[in-house]
Protein backbone atom coordinates (compact mmCIF):
# COMPACT_ATOMS: atom_id res chain seq x y z
CA UNK A 1 0.00 0.00 0.00
CA UNK A 2 1.76 3.41 -0.93
CA UNK A 3 1.62 6.47 1.33
CA UNK A 4 -1.43 8.09 -0.63
CA UNK A 5 -3.40 5.14 -0.75
CA UNK A 6 -3.08 4.46 3.32
CA UNK A 7 -3.50 8.37 3.59
CA UNK A 8 -6.75 8.82 1.74
CA UNK A 9 -7.93 5.74 3.16
CA UNK A 10 -7.40 7.35 7.01
CA UNK A 11 -9.35 10.32 5.95
CA UNK A 12 -12.18 8.61 4.30
CA UNK A 13 -12.58 6.84 7.60
CA UNK A 14 -13.11 9.90 9.97
CA UNK A 15 -13.68 10.20 12.73
CA UNK A 16 -10.80 7.81 13.66
CA UNK A 17 -9.96 6.35 17.41
CA UNK A 18 -6.79 5.62 17.62
CA UNK A 19 -5.57 3.32 20.48
CA UNK A 20 -3.04 4.44 22.47
CA UNK A 21 -0.13 1.38 22.49
CA UNK A 22 1.11 3.51 25.86
CA UNK A 23 -1.13 1.56 27.84
CA UNK A 24 -1.74 -2.05 25.81
CA UNK A 25 0.02 -5.01 27.72
CA UNK A 26 2.78 -5.31 26.04
CA UNK A 27 3.25 -8.78 27.18
CA UNK A 28 0.74 -10.30 25.14
CA UNK A 29 1.28 -7.84 22.12
CA UNK A 30 0.34 -9.91 19.91
CA UNK A 31 -3.06 -10.92 21.44
CA UNK A 32 -3.49 -7.05 21.66
CA UNK A 33 -3.33 -6.61 17.59
CA UNK A 34 -5.77 -9.12 17.07
CA UNK A 35 -8.37 -8.04 19.46
CA UNK A 36 -7.76 -4.02 18.20
CA UNK A 37 -7.84 -5.38 14.47
CA UNK A 38 -11.28 -7.37 15.54
CA UNK A 39 -12.21 -4.12 17.53
CA UNK A 40 -11.86 -2.35 13.63
CA UNK A 41 -9.74 0.18 15.20
CA UNK A 42 -7.80 1.21 11.91
CA UNK A 43 -4.67 3.17 13.34
CA UNK A 44 -2.17 2.18 16.32
CA UNK A 45 -0.82 5.84 18.39
CA UNK A 46 2.74 5.16 19.11
CA UNK A 47 3.90 7.42 22.16
CA UNK A 48 7.17 7.72 22.05
CA UNK A 49 8.82 9.20 25.37
CA UNK A 50 12.51 9.90 26.13
CA UNK A 51 12.69 10.61 29.61
CA UNK A 52 13.78 14.58 29.20
CA UNK A 53 10.99 16.23 27.22
CA UNK A 54 8.63 14.25 29.17
CA UNK A 55 9.34 13.09 32.78
CA UNK A 56 8.92 9.63 31.50
CA UNK A 57 10.20 6.80 29.08
CA UNK A 58 8.19 4.43 26.45
CA UNK A 59 9.87 2.93 23.62
CA UNK A 60 11.52 3.87 20.27
CA UNK A 61 11.51 2.89 16.81
CA UNK A 62 13.08 -0.65 17.29
CA UNK A 63 9.76 -1.46 18.61
CA UNK A 64 7.49 -0.47 15.72
CA UNK A 65 9.89 -1.63 13.31
CA UNK A 66 9.11 -4.95 14.65
CA UNK A 67 5.64 -4.70 15.06
CA UNK A 68 5.14 -3.72 11.98
CA UNK A 69 5.04 -6.62 9.88
CA UNK A 70 2.98 -7.85 12.22
CA UNK A 71 -0.65 -5.96 11.23
CA UNK A 72 -1.51 -3.68 8.72
CA UNK A 73 -3.36 -1.11 10.68
CA UNK A 74 -1.74 2.69 10.26
CA UNK A 75 0.84 3.74 12.53
CA UNK A 76 1.04 7.17 13.98
CA UNK A 77 3.97 7.96 16.08
CA UNK A 78 4.07 10.55 18.06
CA UNK A 79 7.31 11.75 19.12
CA UNK A 80 6.92 13.69 22.38
CA UNK A 81 11.23 13.79 22.51
CA UNK A 82 13.79 16.97 22.45
CA UNK A 83 15.40 16.70 19.73
CA UNK A 84 13.57 14.37 17.30
CA UNK A 85 15.65 15.75 13.97
CA UNK A 86 17.64 13.15 14.96
CA UNK A 87 15.90 10.41 15.47
CA UNK A 88 13.24 10.51 13.14
CA UNK A 89 14.56 8.91 10.19
CA UNK A 90 14.76 5.81 12.13
CA UNK A 91 10.79 6.96 12.80
CA UNK A 92 10.38 6.93 8.82
CA UNK A 93 12.58 3.75 8.66
CA UNK A 94 10.25 1.73 11.04
CA UNK A 95 7.64 1.81 8.34
CA UNK A 96 5.13 4.75 10.15
CA UNK A 97 2.52 6.25 8.30
CA UNK A 98 2.32 9.80 10.15
CA UNK A 99 5.19 11.30 12.82
CA UNK A 100 3.92 13.92 14.98
CA UNK A 101 7.11 16.42 16.68
CA UNK A 102 5.94 18.97 19.22
CA UNK A 103 6.48 22.74 18.90
CA UNK A 104 8.00 22.94 22.11
CA UNK A 105 10.64 20.64 21.29
CA UNK A 106 10.99 22.02 17.68
CA UNK A 107 10.32 25.81 17.65
CA UNK A 108 10.39 26.25 14.11
CA UNK A 109 9.52 22.94 12.76
CA UNK A 110 9.25 24.25 9.17
CA UNK A 111 12.29 21.65 7.95
CA UNK A 112 11.34 18.58 9.19
CA UNK A 113 7.77 19.02 8.12
CA UNK A 114 8.88 18.80 5.11
CA UNK A 115 11.01 16.21 5.20
CA UNK A 116 8.29 14.28 6.66
CA UNK A 117 5.90 15.11 3.90
CA UNK A 118 8.92 14.40 1.28
CA UNK A 119 9.52 10.90 2.66
CA UNK A 120 5.99 9.91 2.68
CA UNK A 121 4.95 10.51 5.75
CA UNK A 122 2.10 12.69 7.08
CA UNK A 123 3.58 14.92 8.84
CA UNK A 124 1.56 16.12 12.24
CA UNK A 125 2.54 18.66 14.42
CA UNK A 126 1.44 18.73 18.24
CA UNK A 127 0.55 21.28 20.97
CA UNK A 128 0.90 21.25 24.89
CA UNK A 129 -1.72 22.34 26.56
CA UNK A 130 0.21 25.38 28.30
CA UNK A 131 0.71 26.83 24.68
CA UNK A 132 -0.76 29.40 22.99
CA UNK A 133 -2.35 28.04 19.20
CA UNK A 134 -0.49 31.36 17.64
CA UNK A 135 2.94 29.24 18.12
CA UNK A 136 2.30 27.10 15.61
CA UNK A 137 -0.21 28.97 13.62
CA UNK A 138 3.11 29.90 10.84
CA UNK A 139 3.12 26.15 10.17
CA UNK A 140 -0.52 24.52 9.79
CA UNK A 141 -0.42 24.78 6.27
CA UNK A 142 2.81 22.35 6.28
CA UNK A 143 1.11 19.69 8.48
CA UNK A 144 -1.32 17.00 7.63
CA UNK A 145 -2.10 16.31 11.02
CA UNK A 146 -2.53 18.90 13.99
CA UNK A 147 -2.55 17.32 17.58
CA UNK A 148 -3.92 19.10 20.69
CA UNK A 149 -2.51 17.85 24.33
CA UNK A 150 -5.44 17.11 26.53
CA UNK A 151 -3.61 16.39 29.41
CA UNK A 152 0.37 16.92 30.28
CA UNK A 153 2.25 14.52 28.11
CA UNK A 154 4.21 11.69 29.57
CA UNK A 155 1.36 9.55 31.07
CA UNK A 156 -2.34 7.95 30.29
CA UNK A 157 -5.04 7.87 32.67
CA UNK A 158 -5.28 11.73 33.48
CA UNK A 159 -8.19 13.67 33.22
CA UNK A 160 -9.19 16.07 30.57
CA UNK A 161 -7.93 19.46 30.63
CA UNK A 162 -11.30 21.66 29.59
CA UNK A 163 -9.46 24.32 28.45
CA UNK A 164 -8.39 22.06 25.19
CA UNK A 165 -12.25 22.43 23.93
CA UNK A 166 -11.54 26.42 23.29
CA UNK A 167 -7.98 25.29 21.53
CA UNK A 168 -9.63 22.45 19.23
CA UNK A 169 -12.14 25.39 18.48
CA UNK A 170 -9.65 28.15 17.28
CA UNK A 171 -7.68 25.49 14.92
CA UNK A 172 -10.54 23.82 13.47
CA UNK A 173 -11.08 27.57 11.66
CA UNK A 174 -7.43 28.19 11.41
CA UNK A 175 -6.35 24.65 9.42
CA UNK A 176 -7.79 23.49 6.45
CA UNK A 177 -10.52 21.07 5.58
CA UNK A 178 -7.94 18.34 4.65
CA UNK A 179 -6.20 18.89 8.07
CA UNK A 180 -7.11 15.77 10.68
CA UNK A 181 -7.26 17.49 13.70
CA UNK A 182 -6.57 14.96 16.80
CA UNK A 183 -7.14 15.20 20.47
CA UNK A 184 -4.96 13.16 22.89
CA UNK A 185 -5.34 12.86 26.58
CA UNK A 186 -8.08 12.10 29.02
CA UNK A 187 -10.50 11.41 25.85
CA UNK A 188 -13.08 8.71 26.60
CA UNK A 189 -17.44 8.10 26.37
CA UNK A 190 -17.66 11.30 28.53
CA UNK A 191 -15.48 13.68 26.81
CA UNK A 192 -15.64 12.24 23.38
CA UNK A 193 -18.91 14.20 22.38
CA UNK A 194 -17.44 17.46 23.20
CA UNK A 195 -14.53 17.44 21.51
CA UNK A 196 -15.87 16.15 18.23
CA UNK A 197 -18.49 18.93 18.58
CA UNK A 198 -15.48 21.52 18.98
CA UNK A 199 -14.11 19.88 15.67
CA UNK A 200 -11.97 16.84 16.65
CA UNK A 201 -11.79 14.18 13.98
CA UNK A 202 -9.11 11.79 15.46
CA UNK A 203 -9.24 10.72 18.79
CA UNK A 204 -6.26 9.12 20.42
CA UNK A 205 -7.68 6.86 23.73
CA UNK A 206 -5.65 4.83 25.79
CA UNK A 207 -7.46 4.01 29.12
CA UNK A 208 -11.22 3.85 27.94
CA UNK A 209 -10.22 1.13 25.17
CA UNK A 210 -7.31 -0.80 27.23
CA UNK A 211 -8.84 -0.57 30.86
CA UNK A 212 -12.08 -2.29 29.60
CA UNK A 213 -12.52 -6.50 29.07
CA UNK A 214 -14.43 -5.80 25.61
CA UNK A 215 -11.97 -3.66 23.23
CA UNK A 216 -14.76 -4.19 20.45
CA UNK A 217 -17.30 -2.59 22.51
CA UNK A 218 -15.23 -0.12 23.76
CA UNK A 219 -14.06 1.27 20.11
CA UNK A 220 -17.56 1.11 18.75
CA UNK A 221 -19.41 3.21 21.87
CA UNK A 222 -16.35 5.67 21.14
CA UNK A 223 -17.13 6.05 17.16
CA UNK A 224 -20.69 6.43 17.73
CA UNK A 225 -20.23 9.02 19.52
CA UNK A 226 -18.15 11.21 17.70
CA UNK A 227 -20.25 10.15 14.58
CA UNK A 228 -23.36 11.16 16.20
CA UNK A 229 -21.65 14.64 16.98
CA UNK A 230 -20.01 14.50 13.62
CA UNK A 231 -23.47 14.44 11.84
CA UNK A 232 -24.70 17.24 14.00
CA UNK A 233 -22.52 19.53 12.48
CA UNK A 234 -22.79 19.20 9.04
O1 LIG B 1 0.15 10.99 24.94
C1 LIG B 1 -0.27 10.45 25.91
C2 LIG B 1 0.29 10.78 27.24
O2 LIG B 1 1.31 11.70 27.05
C3 LIG B 1 -1.33 9.39 25.78
O3 LIG B 1 -1.58 9.15 24.41
C4 LIG B 1 -2.63 9.81 26.36
O4 LIG B 1 -2.52 10.24 27.66
C5 LIG B 1 -3.69 8.71 26.17
O5 LIG B 1 -3.96 8.03 27.32
P1 LIG B 1 -5.34 8.22 28.09
O6 LIG B 1 -6.44 8.02 27.07
O7 LIG B 1 -5.31 7.17 29.13
O8 LIG B 1 -5.36 9.64 28.61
Amino acid sequence: MTYFDTKNKLKSQLPVIAPSMLKCDFGNLQRELTLLETAEAQVLHWDVMDGHFVPNLSYGALLIERVRPLTKMFFDAHLMISNPEKYIDDYIDAGCNSITIHIEAVPNPKDLLQHLDKSGVLPGLAINPKTPVKEIEPFLELCGLVLVMSVEPGFGGQSFISSSLQKIKQLKKLISEETILSVDGGIGIDTIAETARAGANYFVVGSAIFNQSDYSIAVSELVQKARNETASFT
